[in-house]
């Protein structure tokens, strides 16, 4: 641990102050994202200095994915290290499990930022550094990576929902070098990954083998590739700002029209459905894939009924309107709920809820209710329904198809029933036998999908 006092001026210390002042208010909570390495170690030296100076309070998180063997001794290296500076931890332990076409590494880092994000935080600050920041750009560069994938690691990045923490990143220009040599000098102690030297991993073989020779001929490529990526980042930026503005013209009621993608050319096109894909979070197809996406939906016909499957995400077309979901899983027997009149009723099996709200002159009879159970499942087929008085009982799957609801979504609404009899369809309404009467007040159920 670091006891000898440090000058500042020209120092990583330094360094590291300059971009928190730029960027934190008084007050702010920063949680250190701690490895046990001897980056994140250095900068919780930094920010537990730091934060005697500037009035910031600060916490760290140590993730144990469970993967190493030597985990547990990860973690409780990193638990006691900030005991040494008054520091409180929060450790989260985490059993990964492989699936098919990921690796490991990926699932422990999606996992890891995932876990940052539910930090109550203003920050998770990282240790990345200019070296890391050079090695990631050309690893992407090896895989065939777009704009995008090259673009700069950010100094801080905002995450998806707005109470997340940001992610500030207070290294991201100081040399692996630099670092290396402040934990010498301060004697700070930390843990070697093992793995870390094995060249099998790509990283590693990078590290050892290739960049110690083009730092002989380019001594300060990490920085020159710094520049590079930048670039990269304000071209990406550009990209999205023209997906934005043909989003404007091509998503009508929050969905791609194909007739007005068709307008586009396929650069743009394929560029629009990329912006799309990544605003609704779903994990990118490769180009290939994304292409072959782009193909078959320019070539649709209205009536045709596209559904492809890539990742964790499912594209489909109706009417000419093209649907980003999640993967549906393999349709199983409909799941039922029983309603015991709950205000808000979770159906997690159809990713959504129902509220049920008092409202005068609308809704459902309370007294009839009271008749049998009142249960939720979706539907099996065969069943009949008569929203509107004036009109005979119909099949549910002529009203569902006449109110031009989607095929894939029709099993998964959420049917509230009396007994055997339907009650409630969201998006239709409810049977002429359980209607409120004028004057009465009624129980009104409103489908909240997630
Ligand atoms: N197990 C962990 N627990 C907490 N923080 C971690 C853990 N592993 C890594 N970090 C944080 O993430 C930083 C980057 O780590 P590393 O370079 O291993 O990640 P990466 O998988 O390359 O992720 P990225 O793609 O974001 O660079 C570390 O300096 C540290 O701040």
């Amino acid at each position: 641990m670091a006891h000898s006092r440090k000058s500042k001026s020209n120092s990583l210390l330094g360094d590291a102050e300059a971009v928190l002042l730029a960027h934190i208010k008084p007050g702010d909570h920063l949680t250190i994202a701690l490895s046990g390495g001897i980056d994140s170690v250095v900068l919780l030296d930094i920010l537990a200095q730091l934060s005697r100076q500037i009035p910031f309070t600060l916490s760290a998180v140590h993730v144990n994915h469970g993967i190493s063997r030597n985990a547990a001794g990860w973690s409780n290296f990193c638990s006691n290290l900030c005991a040494a500076y008054g520091v409180s931890i929060h450790v989260a332990s985490l059993q990964i499990k492989k699936e098919a076409g990921v690796s490991l590494e990926a699932i422990a880092r999606e996992e890891r930022y995932r876990i940052f994000s539910r930090m109550h935080a203003d920050y998770v600050v990282v240790a990345q550094h200019l070296d890391d920041q050079a090695e990631t750009l050309l690893l992407q560069l090896f895989r065939g990576a777009g704009i995008r994938g090259l673009s700069a690691m950010p100094l801080i990045r905002k995450q998806d929902s707005d109470t997340a923490p940001q992610i500030l990143r207070p290294l991201l220009e100081i040399s692996r070098s630099r670092i290396e040599a402040y934990a010498h000098k301060n004697e700070l102690t930390w843990i070697n990954d093992e793995s870390n030297d094995d060249t099998g991993f790509n990283r590693n073989f990078l590290r050892h083998e290739i960049l110690p020779l083009l730092k002989k001929r380019y001594p300060s490529y990490p920085k020159t590739l710094l520049r590079t990526s930048r670039h990269l980042s304000e071209a990406s930026l550009l990209l999205d700002e023209l997906a934005a503005m043909d989003s404007e013209n091509c998503v009508v009621s929050g969905l791609l029209q194909v007739e007005r993608m068709r307008k586009l050319s396929f650069a743009r096109a394929k560029n629009l459905l990329r912006y799309m894909l990544s605003q609704q979070g779903a994990l990118l197809p490769s180009t290939a894939k994304l292409e072959d996406i782009v193909n078959q939906l320019l070539s649709a016909n209205k009536d045709n009924r596209l559904h492809i499957v890539f990742g964790h995400s499912e594209i489909r077309c109706f009417k000419g309107a093209v649907h980003i979901l999640p993967k549906q899983s393999s349709p199983q027997d409909p799941e039922q709920c029983t309603w015991q009149g709950e205000p808000c009723l979770a159906l997690r099996h159809l990713s959504g809820s129902i509220r049920f709200t008092h409202v005068k002159d609308q809704g459902i009879n309370q007294h009839k209710l009271s008749d049998a159970p009142v249960t939720v499942r979706s539907r099996k087929g065969g069943e009949r329904f008569m929203p509107a008085c004036n009109r005979p009982r119909r099949s549910l799957k002529n009203l569902l198809q006449e109110a031009s609801i989607p095929p894939w979504q029709r099993n998964t609404l959420p049917l509230l029933f009396c007994g055997e009899q339907l009650v409630w369809v969201p998006g239709i309404g409810i049977d002429c036998e359980f209607q409120v009467k004028s004057g009465e007040t009624g129980i009104l159920p409103l489908w909240d999908s997630a």
